[in-house]
């Protein structure tokens, strides 16, 4: 018996890993993606040809750069529909609209009329077929110089020349967004409860949780319907 059969996790899932820049996410994506042979649907950070502008000035480049990762994101929805599920995907679309395009628009930085088109843009798409909503978000959660020490350890130069205020802005929105989250169940855990790089079986008392809360808001689903 396989892990994903073991733990009961239906193998048309959908898992979504959100949390902040530098929190774990693609490694997590790909830990729990080998454990359950799913597909997974990465954030493309080298390919992105705005991302590097957009770090250099924030006011000229953002709703370019919003626009680009709608467009990628959408994409790859399309696929994970297309494909039926079985996917860990590294990072939600949620979180682009909830947190990064709404930071820039109240710092300033993103004007309202391209924050509305953007907002609009967004809507249309999300209301689609091809919009499958995660069985679960798992939210990755720790300090926030647990997560400045991993932006700093990775070594993106655009990410450690950004001053430490925004990663400090973007991590108390992260914690006031998830706190009001209700798109798809939510899964919360703390990056000091398991360590990948050192130990690739911690990822199994994860697996269990997965399992049971899929298992979970599958019934809560199915009970709806008949109702
Ligand atoms: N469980 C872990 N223990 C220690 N370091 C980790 C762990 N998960 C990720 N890292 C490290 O933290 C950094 C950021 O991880 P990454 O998965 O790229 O984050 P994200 O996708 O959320 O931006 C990387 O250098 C990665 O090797
Ligand atoms: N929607 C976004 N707006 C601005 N910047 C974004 C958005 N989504 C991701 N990013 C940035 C943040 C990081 O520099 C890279 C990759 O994110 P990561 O959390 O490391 O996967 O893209």
């Amino acid at each position: 018996m396989n892990l994903r059969e073991k733990h009961l996790i239906p193998n048309d899932s959908i898992i979504t890993i959100a949390g902040t820049v530098g929190v774990g996410k693609s490694t997590m994506t790909k830990a729990l993606a080998n454990a359950l042979k799913f597909k997974t649907s990465y954030e493309k950070v080298e390919t992105n040809p705005y991302l590097g502008n957009f770090y250099n000035d924030f006011e000229r480049w953002s709703f370019h750069l919003q626009i680009y990762f709608l467009a990628e994101r959408f994409k790859e929805q399309k696929k994970i529909f297309e494909y039926g599920g079985g996917f860990i995907q590294d990072r939600s679309i949620y979180e682009d609209t909830g947190i990064f395009a709404k930071m820039h628009y109240e710092n300033g930085t993103m004007s309202k009329t391209d924050y509305e088109t953007y907002n609009n843009l967004f809507e249309a798409m999300v209301m689609t077929p091809y919009f499958p909503h995660p069985d679960l978000l798992i939210y990755l959660e720790g300090t926030f110089d647990e997560v400045l020490e991993r932006i700093q350890l990775r070594g993106r130069e655009m990410e450690k020349n950004t001053p430490i205020s925004y990663w400090e802005e973007m991590y108390n929105r992260y914690e006031n967004w998830i706190n009001n989250f209700n798109a798809c169940p939510i899964l919360r855990i703390n990056i000091s409860d398991y360590d990948l790089m050192q130990n690739e079986d911690s990822v199994e008392p994860i697996l269990e949780k997965i399992g049971h809360f899929i298992q979970q808001s599958r019934r809560w689903k199915s009970r709806k319907l008949i109702k």
